[in-house]
């Protein structure tokens, strides 16, 4: 080829968008052309010479030398993707054409820069995942850490902590927060109080040097720093959430951007599976006392029998109904009365073991399933210490009530082995006992 040609030719190549790599079977660069300097910093005097898989992160250099090997073996490969470290210390993910030339003994590579990209995929799929997660989660102790996965996915993170409120910045509180291994990760809530408030008023992520945020004794490590991001659904703050980076890690412009888009994702997800738990509850629990409702119950008691049957144990039924609850409200009010319907509520839970069940079936009508008792001694024994804690009396509207109850009690298995059965036994023998009452 004649001289100028290939003086032409060289022109060309430099005006090319992709870097074009000549490199020796030993890894070394013997040509490049001018792209280099755009898309690694480097220009081709600095790299000229150089081992090219010392630009490769660490983490996929092993990866990266086996696909060289491949290349080399004679497999030419378009679309392999593996990342460097740009000049100025960030990543660069690459997208490789290349083959080996067995009369040069060069691999001929043709680098594109594919890091816009990949980003914008990156961007996509945590989207997805975030707003998968928040229609999968059941609550939000199971979102958080998925949302950690996710963020991790993106960026490097040293650790997680968020922060939720009720719309009201001033209540804070910190329901999460995990290091990489998913060990607990704590932090000074004071000043991380502090700090979320001014993000979310600001509406700006915030970046504090590694110890800003360590609490005196143990607890977070001092090294890398935090990002803080707020985290505001349509234009209600949720709260934020605080990013630890690892020490050696910068969070680029672009990163920070990423985050901050991902972080209205993770608000909208927040608040639909807080919305979602709202709900859940709502259908489950009697909103006045926050007992379990007639439904919960139902649900309860079939798992206890279930339990019961297998384990051949016994269940008791105590049905309460209060006497002439009626009258607390016409004298002093509803207002009054939902107050002793709450203090009844507290008293009864307070009377049984924590695996037992207290439920309000509506009005002034409760139930209590005592699971795992020897006979019916236990439960005329829990009825018996009902009574005495309800009659002790309770001040409400300046007034000292005492308060009466019928009791009726069934018995597994001998008044019944369903639910049903059960339950209309234990309501005609509360009825019994308020008629005499
Ligand atoms: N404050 C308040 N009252 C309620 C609520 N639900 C039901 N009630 C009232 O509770 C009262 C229940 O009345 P009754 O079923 O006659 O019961 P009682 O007065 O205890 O009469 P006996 O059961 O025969 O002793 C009614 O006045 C209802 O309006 C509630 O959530 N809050």
């Amino acid at each position: 080829m004649a001289a100028h040609v290939q003086d032409q030719l060289l022109n060309c190549i430099d005006l090319l968008l992709d870097a074009v790599f000549l490199v020796d079977a030993d890894g070394r660069v013997k040509y490049v052309n001018a792209a280099c300097e755009r898309i690694f910093g480097y220009t081709p005097d600095e790299l000229i010479g150089c081992k090219l898989i010392d630009l490769v992160l660490p983490e996929e250099r092993a990866r990266t030398l086996e696909e060289a090997a491949r290349i080399m073996a004679g497999q030419p490969r378009v679309g392999f993707v593996n990342r460097y470290r740009h000049k100025d210390g960030r990543p660069v993910h690459i997208m490789w054409s290349a083959r080996w030339s067995e009369a040069d003994q060069l691999r001929i590579g043709v680098a594109r820069d594919v890091t816009a990209q990949q980003r914008s995929e990156a961007m996509q799929a945590a989207t997805y995942a975030v707003s998968e997660a928040a229609h999968d989660a059941v609550d939000l102790d199971t979102l958080f850490p998925t949302i950690h996965a996710i963020i991790a996915q993106l960026v490097p993170v040293a650790g997680l902590v968020v922060a939720t409120c009720n719309g009201e910045p001033e209540a804070l509180h910190f329901p999460y927060g995990r290091d990489h291994r998913g060990q607990p990760l704590v932090v000074d809530e004071a000043l991380a109080h502090r700090h979320c408030k001014d993000v979310i008023a600001a509406r700006r992520g915030l970046l504090l040097p590694g110890a800003a945020l360590a609490p005196t004794q143990g607890g977070a490590d001092a090294g890398g720093f935090w990002l803080v991001v707020p985290l505001v659904d349509q234009t209600a703050p949720i709260g934020a959430v605080m990013l630890k980076a690892p020490a050696d890690t910068q969070y680029s412009d672009k990163d920070r951007e990423l985050l901050g888009f991902v972080s209205a994702q993770v608000a909208t997800a927040i608040e639909r599976s807080r919305l979602k738990a709202e709900l859940l509850r709502a259908a489950r629990y009697d909103e006045l006392t926050g007992l379990p409702n007639r439904r919960l119950f139902h649900d309860r008691i079939d798992t206890a029998l279930a339990r019961s049957r297998r384990k051949h144990g016994r269940v008791a039924l105590l049905y309460i109904d209060i006497d002439d609850f009626k009258a607390v409200n016409d004298r002093l009010g509803h207002d009054a009365g939902d107050l002793l319907l709450q203090e009844i509520a507290r008293r009864l839970e307070r009377c049984v073991r924590k695996a037992d069940t207290v439920a309000r079936l509506g009005s002034d009508e409760f139930v209590v399933i005592l699971e795992d008792i020897h006979g019916p001694d236990d439960a005329t024994a829990v009825a018996d210490k009902i009574h005495h804690s309800l009659l002790q009396p309770t001040a409400i509207a300046g007034h000292a009530l005492n308060t009466q109850a019928s009791i009726g009690i069934a018995l597994h298995p001998c008044d019944g082995d369903d639910a049903d059965s059960l339950i209309r036994h234990a309501d005609q023998r509360m009825y019994r006992r308020k008629a005499r009452n």
